[in-house]
């Protein structure tokens, strides 16, 4: 059996990445994360975190300057735009389209060329159903409760079909019974898919839910 390259890196790889702020340095990070594991980033305020997370994503404001690679799945996507990239990205606010039923937000994340029409109701419906939600697709995300659209919102990104789940503080926007739900279902649902996950937060709950490896930009 030939040993692929590209199949030896499954996941997402940082190399060597840089990123500073003028002349000040504000981070330096080499990390491999593997299918289905999480990396978790904390540190205090202006460490860089989400500044991270934007270079991963390909749309770090040019006020930085950056250097580094990104490889997703062996192939090296630094140069390339943000939706070339196919990360997933879930923020603290649940982020939904106001003017798009439940339905809507979540066929608008299927990728164009994921069959007919009839299918791609059929991996809404789906997707509506694996986040307890049947019978909520007509709704305006607004008439949902905080859970539930943060439940929409982990079904959104996961329907787009991401290479890596990209998290900034996803979870601080809960309460603590939610929080605790939503850990759950967030890490199992990327195990279960062999997602990479890079988490950005401050809370060590988070970090342990996640599992894996912590890199603290404060040390
Ligand atoms: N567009 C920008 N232009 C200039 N400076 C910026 C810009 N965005 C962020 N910064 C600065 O860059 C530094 C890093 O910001 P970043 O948001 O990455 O930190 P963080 O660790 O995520 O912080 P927090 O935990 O508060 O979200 C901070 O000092 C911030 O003020």
């Amino acid at each position: 059996m030939t040993n692929h390259p590209a199949a030896a890196e499954a996941g997402l790889t940082l190399n060597d990445v840089e990123i500073r702020l003028g002349t000040r340095m504000l981070l330096r990070l080499s990390a491999a994360v593997a299918p289905g594991t999480a990396l978790t980033v904390m540190g205090p305020s202006g460490s860089g975190k989400s500044s991270l997370l934007a270079f991963v994503a390909g749309f770090l404001d040019p006020a930085f300057t950056a250097s580094g690679t990104v490889r997703l799945d062996g192939e090296t996507v630094t140069r390339k735009p943000p939706n070339a990239r196919r990360v997933g990205l879930l923020f603290q606010a649940p982020l939904l389209f106001p003017h798009l039923s439940v339905r809507g937000n979540l066929l608008f994340a299927i990728p164009s060329g994921a069959g007919s029409r009839q299918e791609r109701m059929a991996l809404a419906e789906a997707a509506l159903e694996e986040a307890g939600l049947d019978g909520l697709g007509d709704r305006d995300p607004a008439a949902l409760s905080g859970g539930q659209q943060a439940r929409v919102a982990l079904m959104r990104v996961l329907l787009s079909k991401p290479r890596a789940l990209l998290l900034d503080e996803p979870f601080s926007s809960l309460d603590a019974a939610l929080k605790e739900q939503m850990r759950q279902v967030v890490f199992a649902k990327a195990r279960e898919r062999g997602l990479p996950v890079l988490l950005v937060t401050h809370d060590p709950e988070d970090a342990r839910a996640a599992g894996g490896r912590i890199v603290d930009l404060g040390t």
